[in-house]
């Protein structure tokens, strides 16, 4: 019996909420079961039906009280705590069956996935002792890459969390229908960007897919010009160092996302789902000798 998990995770507003409620949506339609679990203590209003939710065990507000913790000290906790209660987690998980989706909704204090042992630990977990297979969802929102350093930015904090986790990751930009809106309707005289000059619906199509395949096959490059051209002289060397990673980083995955879009919705769900098949015959990961049991 395997349940494959996926947590997604990215920072506050990223659209990680949408993303699940659109998921368990598709599910609905496909008939693939996607059981979303809201796993933010702090979470006001939730935009889907949770099928268990970690509020029922531990809220942040609890926490900030009884301990006088502020909002991240308290998440913290609050995460910490679900590892040592890890019971709570393993009822939820251990209730579906083999075959079935279960997401993950993560809190947005992206220094979890980065920084912190707990939810490296929970993956662990959950797939020691809860016949778990998980993978990571990462979401960029596609609205604050619109320079290089942004992009830069995101990609390396990604990375940062494919790394510290070490689990089967995608990276999912989000919000791509409001690229779209913003484009101008009618091109800008002298600007250079193809995008720019965009008299008709369907040229406007074409300058989305411009503007979109500059994340998506990003051009390296020329973004590292762009940095260049805005920083002191002395970082050029650490901008091309930079650039050079993303060059091989860029072989992972970015995947387009609106919550508007169907044919979005159902590529995603696709792709986690080649992500969990290829990772499929992999043994559980052996425990390196360097980490510590829980
Ligand atoms: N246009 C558009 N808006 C989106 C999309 N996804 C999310 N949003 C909006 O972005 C805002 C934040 O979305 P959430 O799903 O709550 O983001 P989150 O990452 O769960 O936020 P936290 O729980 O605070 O970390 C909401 O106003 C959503 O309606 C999208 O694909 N397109």
């Amino acid at each position: 019996m395997v349940r494959c998990v996926q947590l997604v995770m990215g920072p506050a507003g990223v659209g990680k909420s949408t993303y699940c409620a659109a998921l368990q949506q598709h599910g609905m339609v496909s008939r693939q079961p996607v059981h979303v679990v809201n796993m933010d203590p702090a979470a006001d209003a939730l935009a889907y039906e949770p099928a268990a939710d970690v509020r029922e065990l531990i809220t942040v507000d609890d926490v900030s009280d009884e301990l006088a913790l502020g909002p991240n000290g308290a998440l913290v906790y609050c995460m910490e705590y679900v590892l040592e209660d890890v019971e709570w987690l393993e009822e939820v998980v251990t209730s579906f069956v083999d075959g079935d989706w279960v997401v993950l909704d993560m809190p947005g204090q992206v220094e979890l996935y980065t920084h912190f042992e707990c939810v490296r630990e929970l993956i662990r977990l959950m797939e020691r002792q809860m016949e778990a297979r998980c993978c990571a969802v990462f979401l960029l929102d596609a609205s604050f890459l619109g320079d290089a350093s942004k992009f830069f930015a995101g990609a390396l904090t990604a990375m940062s969390a494919m790394l510290q986790l070490g689990v089967p990751h995608l990276n999912v930009l989000s919000k791509v229908d409001l690229v779209k809106r913003r484009l101008p309707d009618r091109g800008v005289e002298g600007e250079e960007e193809p995008w720019m000059v965009v008299p008709g619906e369907e040229e406007r199509e074409e300058a989305f897919e411009g503007a979109l395949e500059r994340f998506l096959l990003p051009d390296v490059p020329a973004l590292v010009a762009e940095l260049d051209a805005k920083m002191d002289a002395r970082f050029r060397a650490l901008n091309a160092r930079v650039g050079a990673l993303l060059e091989d980083y860029s072989l992972v995955q970015l995947v387009p996302f609106s919550s508007t879009d169907e044919e979005a919705i159902a590529d995603a769900m696709l792709q986690v789902g080649m992500l969990l098949q290829h990772d499929e015959e992999r043994e559980v990961r052996p425990q390196p000798e360097w980490e510590g049991t829980v």
